[in-house]
């Protein structure tokens, strides 16, 4: 079976006021179905690029990028995009934001209205259908983010920082909630982050990226398993998986060596 994404030596260049800017440079990378991935790399290293490129709102320079085996050529309601602003309609109430994308599916005001509370309640919103956004923490509006993306039923999931806004103990019960919230319907997730911690608690591979020009430098498996858990966090086993992630993230050239060599 393909793989969900395949990113095949994909150089992304924009062309700006101050010249050419590589973003990418010849980048591979191979994500299975309802694996949990996250790219984190400093700022400028093109993970936003990446993303958008799955997402099919760039298109590459050169090289492709395949989703379930197609080669990707604009938005699709296969992929559900999270950023990091919540981008709630705030005239409707979390229910009708969670709805809204169902429209353009098809489904009978009745479906929609199941469907929507069912994911609702799946991110702990059950109780505030009928809040508007501005009612709600921003915890809890990126939950119901995640619910509208879940509702129309997305094979994948691209996350691009969703939880940098949110203080840490928010940001800590958000990615167990998504953690929850993936293991009851595993979808495929692509999610970026600055952060080293959140970048090991959530995923099963770590793809580190180095900028100028953005490339991959390290992939670093995380074979603790799931539902992943405080003691976890706090396990040795963790503190050496984080430390080869930071120093990839902080010293590139002295993990560069490592790509490819399958440690
Ligand atoms: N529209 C654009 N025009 C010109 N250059 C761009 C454009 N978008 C991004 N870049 C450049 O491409 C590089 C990668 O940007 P990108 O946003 O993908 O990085 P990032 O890793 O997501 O950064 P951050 O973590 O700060 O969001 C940067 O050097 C950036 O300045």
């Amino acid at each position: 079976m393909a793989p969900m994404i395949s990113i095949q030596a994909v150089t992304k260049v924009y062309q700006s006021s101050r010249g050419d800017v590589t973003s990418l440079d010849d980048v591979s990378l191979d994500v299975d179905r309802g694996e949990f991935v996250t790219l984190v790399g400093p700022s400028g290293c093109g993970k936003s690029t990446m993303l958008n490129l799955v997402a099919g709102l760039l298109e590459p320079t050169s090289g492709q990028v395949l989703v379930n085996g197609a080669p990707v050529s604009g938005p699709g309601p296969d992929r559900g995009v999270i950023f990091q602003q919540y981008a709630l309609f705030p005239w409707l109430t979390a229910r009708k934001n969670v709805e809204f994308g169902l429209r353009l599916q098809g489904l009978s005001k009745r479906e929609r209205r199941e469907r929507a509370q069912h994911y609702l309640e799946l991110v702990g919103l059950g109780r505030f259908g009928s809040a508007l956004p501005k009612e709600l923490s921003g915890g809890m509006k990126q939950r119901c983010a995640i619910a509208r993306a879940y509702a129309v039923n997305p094979s994948l999931l691209l996350m691009d920082e969703p939880f940098g806004a949110l203080d840490a103990l928010t940001r800590v019960q958000m990615q167990d909630d998504l953690l929850a919230t993936w293991q009851q319907e595993r979808r495929t997730v692509l999610f970026i982050t600055h952060d080293v911690d959140e970048a090991v608690y959530l995923a099963g591979r770590v793809v580190v990226m180095s900028p100028h020009p953005g490339r991959i430098s390290d992939i670093v498996d995380v074979p603790l398993p799931y539902p992943r858990t405080e003691d976890m966090r706090l396990s040795p086993q963790f503190a050496e998986i984080r430390g080869r992630v930071w120093r990839g993230v902080h010293h590139p050239s002295a993990t560069s060596n490592l790509r490819g060599d399958g440690a």
